[in-house]
């Protein structure tokens, strides 16, 4: 008799999920949101801050997963779902605008990321880029032209001291936004051979109140909640997208 797979320790995943596509979020809310854009849709686990469902659309079976804040817990989630035959991951996550001309809303489709995060050079030295799947960055150009497309910042935190300076510093570089995931995304992505991009939903204006961009987009009553279910229909549409298969 076969042994039953064991599922992956933190995400609950095993290999039953039977697609290779994923979609990950910060926000365990977000699962709920992209819960309702797809179809067929079946609860798969919620374990800590990995709550996930599997779903349909256009077709395409398609497994949505939040991965909580920060590198050291999206990093586990990719590795994982590497772990149970995901091969491409689109992180639909919130950014804070690092140029003044960013509206709140506005899609962000990361080029490449500072990776200004711990768990990163962990794995690799920090010469080694941070780069998203060119395939899946042609499809993003397809279903959103008017993203703002750049190079963003995978940062650790926002309370440090030096924040403002730090941030003054990426910004005069030419970085378009901030996020915490989509570093460590990438540089796992490579290295495990998956495919990665991050599209993401500017929430904070440069040099807005963070604590403001924040609430705003829990109300979910404007540009920010619009920006994310942007944010989640190009995502759905590329991995659906016949051409987003490898
Ligand atoms: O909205 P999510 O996907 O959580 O992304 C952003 O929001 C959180 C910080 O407020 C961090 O996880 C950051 O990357
Ligand atoms: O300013 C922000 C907002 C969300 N996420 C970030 O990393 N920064």
């Amino acid at each position: 008799m076969e042994a039953k797979e064991i599922p992956q320790p933190h995400t609950q995943l095993t290999k039953a999920i039977d697609t290779d596509s994923a979609i990950i979020m910060g926000d365990p809310a977000r699962v709920d949101t992209i819960a309702k854009l797809m179809d067929h849709v079946v609860p798969w686990a919620c374990n800590r801050e990995y709550k996930s469902i599997i779903g349909m659309y256009k077709g395409k079976k398609i497994l949505a997963m939040s991965t909580g804040i920060g590198a050291p817990s999206a990093g586990i989630a990719v590795e994982e779902m590497h772990n149970v035959g995901i091969k491409r991951v689109i992180r639909v996550g919130s950014a804070g605008a690092m140029q003044h001309d960013i509206p709140l809303g506005q899609l962000v489709i990361a080029e490449g990321a500072v990776r200004d995060d711990g768990l990163s050079r962990k794995y690799v030295p920090e010469i080694y880029p941070a780069v998203p799947s060119f395939r899946l960055l042609a499809l993003a150009h397809t279903y959103a032209p008017k993203a703002c497309y750049g190079i963003i910042r995978s940062h650790d935190g926002f309370y440090m001291d030096d924040n403002d300076k730090t941030e003054a510093f990426w910004s005069e570089k030419g970085i378009v936004a901030d996020d915490m995931e989509s570093g460590i995304l990438m540089i796992i992505g490579r290295l495990r051979h998956m495919e990665t991009l991050s599209i993401l939903n500017n929430v904070v204006l440069y040099q807005g109140d963070l604590a403001e961009g924040v609430n705003d987009l829990v109300n979910s009553a404007d540009l920010m909640a619009k920006g994310e279910q942007d944010s989640l229909v190009t995502a759905l549409q590329i991995l659906s997208d016949p051409e987003g298969e490898a």
